[in-house]
C-alpha cells in the first residue's frame, strides 16, 4: 500500500519524539551543575541556604522529569505523541526560565561577583546547545533560546562598564539565532529526504510486486500470499478456493490482431476480473502469458465455482472491447478448495487448480471445473 500524506505526517511525528527523546535527556543534569558551580562561587549555600537549595531542587526535578516521562511507543496515536511532545518542551522551557532567572538574579546581585563569568559562560553554552539539538521546533528554540540568554545583554546593558561584554553578547546572539535557523533547515531536509526516501522504496517494492501490464499482482507476490494463506488458513476451520483461469486460444487472438492487440486484451480481460472478483479478500494475479489466478479465503469451493461461472459467462456474453473493436474470448477455469481442517500447502492447492482449469481445457474449453469432481 502506498502511504497517503497522513501517514507522512505520523511518521515524521514519531521521528520527532524519538529525536527530541534522545536529545532532551542529559540537558537537564548540565543545568544543575551550572547552578551549583554557580551558586558555590557566588556563596549562595551559606548566605542564602534557602533560596539556593530550592533552586537545586527545582533543576534536579526538571532534570528526573525529562528521564522519568517516558516517550509513548511509536504504535500509540499521533495525539499521545504531540502530548508528550508538548510536555517535554514545557519542562526544557522551564528549565530555561529558570536559568534566566539565576542568571539575572547573579547579574543584579553584587554578591555573585566571582561567579558571574560561569553564569555568563552557562548561558552562551546553554543557548549554543538549543541552536544544535532543538532545531526539531524552531519557534520553541528562540523563546528557550531568549529565556536563557536574553536576561545577560538586557541587564548589562544597563552597565556602561560591560559594554564590550554586552556587545560581543549581542553578536553572539545573532550567531545563536543563525545557527538555530540553519540546523532547523536541515533538520527538515533530512525528515523531507527521509520521506522521499520512503516513498520511492514503496514505489519499487510496489513495482516488484505488481505485473506491469495488467497492474494485477505478479507470479512471485502471488506464490507468496498464496503460502501465508494456506498457513493461516491451516486449522482455521475457514475455507480457502483458488480459481486458475487460462484465456482459450490466445494465440489465435495475437495471430489475427497483432501482439500489441493481444496485450491490450490482457489488459481489458483484467480489468473485468476486477469487476467481478470485488470482494475486498479476493487477491487477483496474473501469473504469467495468458494464465490468471484468483485466490477467495474465506469462500468454499461450490461458492466459489459458482463465481467462476458467473465470470465465464460474462465473458462469454460481453466481447472485450478493443480499439480493433470486440473481441470475444472464452476461458477455461480450474477451481480447487482447502476446508481449513486438513492441512493446506499452497503449491498442492494451486496443482489441484492447475489441474482442473487443463481438464476444463480437455473438455471442449469455456467452462468451469472443480478438482476431484
Ligand atoms: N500479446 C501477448 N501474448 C502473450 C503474452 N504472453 C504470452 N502470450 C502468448 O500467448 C499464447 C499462448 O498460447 P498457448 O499456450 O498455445 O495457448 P492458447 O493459444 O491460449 O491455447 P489454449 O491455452 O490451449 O487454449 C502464445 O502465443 C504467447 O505468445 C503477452 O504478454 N502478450
Amino acid at each position: 500500500m502506498e502511504e497517503g500524506g497522513g501517514d507522512d505526517a505520523r511518521l515524521r511525528l514519531i521521528r520527532e519524539v524519538a529525536d527530541t527523546r534522545q536529545r532532551v535527556l542529559l540537558g537537564g543534569v548540565f543545568y544543575l551543575a551550572g547552578w551549583a558551580v554557580v551558586g558555590g562561587f557566588a556563596s549562595v549555600y551559606s548566605d542564602h541556604p534557602v533560596a539556593g537549595g530550592l533552586i537545586a531542587a527545582a533543576f534536579l526535578v526538571l532534570a528526573a522529569l525529562r528521564f522519568v516521562m517516558r516517550a509513548p511507543s511509536s504504535e500509540q496515536p499521533a495525539a499521545l505523541q504531540a502530548a508528550w511532545l508538548d510536555r517535554q518542551w514545557t519542562v526544557v522551557l522551564a528549565t530555561s526560565a529558570l536559568w534566566g532567572a539565576v542568571l539575572s538574579w547573579a547579574l543584579l546581585d553584587p554578591a555573585f561577583e566571582p561567579a558571574r563569568p560561569a553564569a555568563l559562560l552557562c548561558s552562551i553554552a546553554y543557548a549554543t546547545a538549543y541552536a544544535h539539538n532543538f532545531s526539531m521546533r524552531r519557534e520553541r528554540a528562540l523563546l528557550g533560546i531568549a529565556l536563557i540568554y536574553l536576561p545577560a545583554p538586557v541587564l548589562l546593558a544597563l552597565d556602561r562598564d560591560a559594554l564590550a561584554i554586552t556587545v560581543t553578547m549581542a553578536v553572539y546572539l545573532v550567531y545563536v539565532v543563525l545557527i538555530l535557523f540553519r540546523s532547523h533547515r536541515e533538520y527538515e531536509h533530512r525528515l523531507d529526504m527521509d520521506e522521499a526516501l520512503r516513498h520511492q522504496r514503496d514505489q519499487y517494492e510496489q513495482l516488484s510486486r505488481t505485473d506491469p501490464l495488467t497492474g494485477l499482482a505478479n507470479r512471485r507476490h502471488f506464490s507468496g500470499v498464496l503460502e501465508r494463506r494456506s498457513a493461516d488458513a491451516q486449522g482455521s476451520r475457514s475455507p480457502m478456493t483458488l480459481l486458475v483461469l487460462d484465456i482459450d486460444h490466445f494465440k489465435r487472438i495475437n495471430d489475427d490482431h497483432g501482439h500489441e492487440a493481444g496485450d491490450v486484451c490482457l489488459a481489458r480481460f483484467a480489468e473485468r476480473m476486477r469487476e467481478l472478483f470485488v470482494s475486498p479478500d479476493a487477491h487477483l494475479a496474473r501469473l504469467g502469458g495468458e494464465e490468471f489466478a484468483v485466490l477467495l479465503p474465506g469462500v468454499s469451493t461450490g461458492e466459489a465455482a459458482g463465481v467462476a461461472e458467473a465470470f465465464r459467462r460474462s465473458l462469454a456474453e460481453r466481447p472485450l472491447r478493443l480499439r480493433e473493436g470486440p473481441i470475444g474470448v472464452s476461458v477455461s477455469i480450474g477451481v480447487a478448495g482447502a476446508d481449513g481442517r486438513s492441512p493446506a500447502d499452497g503449491a498442492e492447492l494451486y496443482r489441484a487448480a492447475d489441474r482442473a482449469m487443463y481438464r476444463a481445457k480437455a473438455e471442449g474449453r469455456d467452462r468451469v471445473r472443480i478438482d476431484g469432481a
